[in-house]
């Protein structure tokens, strides 16, 4: 079997005396479309938090591509590949949509915003931003937009801002949380499908809490409870679970 991009070894969460993610071992293929799937209070959040850096375990690990990154916080990640996903308030509204993206680029390269000594000798940083730039509008399909404020663009076209901010970041990984929370039936639909068609060579770890959206687009889903992995597996055999069916729907056979 092939190494897992992102492992997590025990990975334990404790608040006080609530142990929101408890012992956690999850192994994600590189190149899959795997959700993280459980309902309220399962401990979903925190999960994608101690991924992303946002949190630190009371104990247990992280690995990403092979290299422990429990320690590390969010934009050493971002910079060895573990993008996530943005909301909309991370865009900046005033400035262009190119001069957006190529910031995102900027700072997945460097950290930060401000042109560092050996970044300005590089001569051509400036270049290969622009290019990388230009390549990520023309993925996004963004390409007509690069000089439009961020603020005039409708409402489609800012969820693209947002994945090509991501994508600017090149992860090879993208979590992805809640990406359609508040959208309408017909905007979420658009929305996986822009997943599909900018990030589909990405490994991708969507956390989220509607069932029926993760059955559509996931080839395995983990189910959290309480914390704990309740079952894993391909959307067929994770529904047809009597356990998940159980703590998913109350007792309620649907
Ligand atoms: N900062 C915190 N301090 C104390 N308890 C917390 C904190 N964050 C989360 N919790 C608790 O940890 C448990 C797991 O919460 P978490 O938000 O991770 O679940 P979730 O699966 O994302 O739920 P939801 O779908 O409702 O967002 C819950 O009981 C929650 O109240």
């Amino acid at each position: 079997m092939t190494e897992p991009i992102l492992q997590t070894t025990n990975l334990t969460k404790e608040f006080g005396k609530l142990v929101a993610v408890d012992d956690v071992n999850l192994e994600v293929e590189r190149g899959e479309f795997r959700s993280l799937i459980g309902p309220n209070g399962a401990g979903k959040t925190t999960t994608f938090n101690l991924l992303t850096g946002a949190l630190r375990p009371t104990s247990g690990t992280v690995t990403f591509n092979g290299e422990d990154v429990t320690g590390l916080p969010p934009h050493e990640r971002v910079r060895k590949g573990l993008g996530r996903s943005f909301q909309i308030t991370n865009i900046f509204s005033g400035l262009t949509v190119r001069e957006n993206v190529r910031l995102s680029a900027q700072a997945a390269q460097h950290g930060d915003f401000r042109p560092t000594e050996e970044f300005l000798k590089r001569a051509n940083t400036f270049e290969e931003v622009n290019a990388h730039t230009q390549r990520v509008l023309d993925r996004s399909g963004l390409s007509g937009r690069g000089e439009e404020v961020a603020d005039n663009l409708a409402y489609g076209d800012k969820r693209r801002l947002e994945i090509a901010i991501v994508l600017a970041t090149d992860p090879d990984m993208v979590l992805l949380d809640e990406p359609t929370a508040g959208m309408s039936a017909e905007e979420t639909r658009a929305t996986m499908d822009l997943i599909h068609e900018v990030l589909s060579d990405r490994t991708l770890l969507l956390i989220e809490h509607d069932i029926d959206l993760v059955m559509r687009v996931s080839d395995r889903i983990t189910v959290l409870h309480r914390g704990a992995i309740l079952a894993e597996g391909t959307p067929d055999a994770v529904s047809e679970d009597p356990e998940v069916r159980r703590a998913y729907f109350g007792g309620v056979e649907a």
